[in-house]
């Protein structure tokens, strides 16, 4: 069977900057990829392309299949994506929000309420559903921007940045989360905490300049000798390039 995540030779120019430079991976049902590299790298770039949000200027993505330019519904009826910054509708509530983004998903009656509850159970919003979004935490609105992602059970998850800003206790909850969907999904996260990566993580990519410069399971990283730290740095400094 072919993998549910499938990329290549992605390419994004910006008037003759090159963001993302032939990047090809795929990822299989029961992988959780761990998408890293210095700021500035090109993860976001590439993670907007996989989520059919930003067109490529060369090479191709597909999701369970569908080709994101070219099936955009089907490619994205498989997706659940968290964009960086979590973008929402700032005076809606939690739960307005999310029963908008249930019924763009198709989603009416008891269903629509089931799986609005549910999203906010696994993300822990029920003590904040009538509040305006405006209104919330920086960690808050992620997990309402990851309730959306979540809300129609995709088997692709594209998660910009899942923890950020989230307090000890959220993260923590948020990778148990990621791991305990992990075995049914192919779930790609970018992150800039390297233990995280370890934590859930049972591949790591690392990109830097918009090239892959590692593909390899966290383990085998550090097997090398190094920590995942050391590794990071020797890869993405210029200098030692
Ligand atoms: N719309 C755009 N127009 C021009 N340049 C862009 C655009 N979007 C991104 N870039 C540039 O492409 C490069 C890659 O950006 P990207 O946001 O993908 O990096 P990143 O790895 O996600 O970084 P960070 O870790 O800081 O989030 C950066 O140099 C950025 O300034």
């Amino acid at each position: 069977m072919a993998a549910l995540i499938e990329i290549e030779r992605l390419t994004k120019r910006f008037a003759g900057f090159t963001a993302v430079d032939d990047v090809s991976f795929t990822v299989e049902r029961g992988e959780v990829l761990g998408f890293l590299g210095p700021n500035g790298a090109g993860k976001s770039t590439t993670m907007r392309m996989l989520a059919g949000f930003m067109p490529p200027t060369a090479g191709t993505a597909r999701i369970c299949g569908a080709d994101v330019v070219d099936q955009p519904v089907a490619a994205k009826r498989h997706l659940g994506f968290l964009p960086e910054g979590a973008p929402t509708y700032p005076e809606m509530t939690v739960a307005g929000f999310l029963a908008f983004t249930g019924r763009i998903r198709g989603f009416r009656g008891g269903e629509l309420t089931d799986r609005v509850a549910h999203a906010m159970g696994l993300t822990q919003l029920e003590g904040v559903r009538l509040q305006p979004i405006e209104t919330l935490s920086k960690g808050f609105k992620r997990r309402v921007g990851l309730a959306q992602a979540l809300l129609h059970d995709p088997p692709v998850l594209v998660l910009d940045e899942p923890t950020d800003g989230l307090d000890p206790n959220q993260k923590h909850e948020v990778r148990e989360l990621i791991r305990r969907m992990a075995p049914e999904k192919a779930i790609v996260i970018s992150t800039h905490i390297l233990e995280e990566v370890g934590a859930v993580c049972t591949r790591a990519i690392i990109i830097a300049r918009g090239k892959v410069v590692v593909d390899a399971p966290p383990s085998v990283l550090e097997e090398r000798g190094r920590s995942l730290d050391d590794v990071f740095r020797s890869l993405t400094q210029p200098e030692a390039a």
